[in-house]
C-alpha cells in the first residue's frame, strides 16, 4: 500500500477530507501542518511570528520528507503552500505514494476559509474583497505546483462524502 497525500489550496478540505479517509480505510490521518506544530512546541500562526516564513518552508520540507520516509502507512494531508516551495512539488510524483490534489475554485475557498480565517496567517487580516483577489492571484501562482499531482478531483458543490468517494475510486 502506497501512502496518500492530499495536497491544494487552504480551506480545500484537506484536514477534513484525510480524517474521513482515514476512518473508512483504517489508514492512519498525519496532517502536516499539526506535526509541525508539535515539533516547533507552536501554533503555525505563532512559527510565522516568531521565526518568519522561511523558516516554516524549512521546518515544514524537512517534516514532510521525514513522513515519506516513514515505513509506516499514512494518509498525509499537506499545508496549502508545501507543494510550493523547497522542490516539494517534485516528491509528489515519487512512485511510492499517491498524490491527489483536491481543486476548487475562488469561490468554494472564500465561502470555506472566511469562517475561520483568524487560524491562516496569510489571509487573517483581509476584509472579503482583499480575500477574494489574494486567493484569485495565489491560486493562479500556485497552480502550477499543484498540477503534478497525480491525480486531480475536483470539490466544488460537493460533500464531504462525495470528495472521499472520488478518491475511494482512484484508490480502487
Ligand atoms: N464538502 C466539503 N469538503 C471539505 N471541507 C468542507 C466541505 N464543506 C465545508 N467544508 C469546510 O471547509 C473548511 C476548510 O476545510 P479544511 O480545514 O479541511 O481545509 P484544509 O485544506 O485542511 O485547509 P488548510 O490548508 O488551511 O489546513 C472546514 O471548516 C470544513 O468543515
Ligand atoms: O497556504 C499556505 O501557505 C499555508 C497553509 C496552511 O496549511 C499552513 O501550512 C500555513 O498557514 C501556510
Ligand atoms: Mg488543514
Amino acid at each position: 500500500m502506497k501512502k496518500i497525500v492530499l495536497l491544494g489550496y487552504m480551506g480545500c478540505g484537506k484536514s477534513t477530507i484525510a480524517q474521513n479517509l482515514s476512518k473508512i480505510t483504517n489508514i492512519p490521518f498525519l496532517d502536516l501542518d499539526i506535526c509541525i506544530e508539535k515539533r516547533a512546541n507552536l501554533s503555525i500562526k505563532e512559527i510565522f511570528e516568531k521565526h518568519g516564513e522561511i523558516y516554516f518552508r524549512k521546518l515544514e520540507h524537512e517534516m514532510f520528507l521525514e513522513l515519506l520516509q516513514s515505513s509506516e502507512n499514512y494518509i498525509i494531508g499537506l499545508g496549502g503552500g508545501t507543494p510550493c516551495y523547497a522542490n516539494n512539488h517534485l516528491l509528489l510524483q515519487r512512485d511510492d505514494i499517491i498524490s491527489v490534489y483536491l481543486k476548487a475554485s475562488i469561490e468554494t475557498l472564500y465561502n470555506r476559509l472566511v469562517h475561520n480565517k483568524s487560524k491562516r496567517p496569510l489571509i487573517a487580516d483581509m476584509n472579503e474583497e482583499e480575500m477574494k483577489e489574494f486567493i484569485a492571484k495565489h491560486l493562479f501562482d500556485r497552480s502550477f505546483y499543484y498540477n503534478h499531482a497525480q491525480h486531480k478531483v475536483s470539490v466544488d458543490h460537493k460533500t464531504v462524502e462525495d470528495t472521499v468517494n472520488d478518491i475511494l475510486a482512484i484508490l480502487a
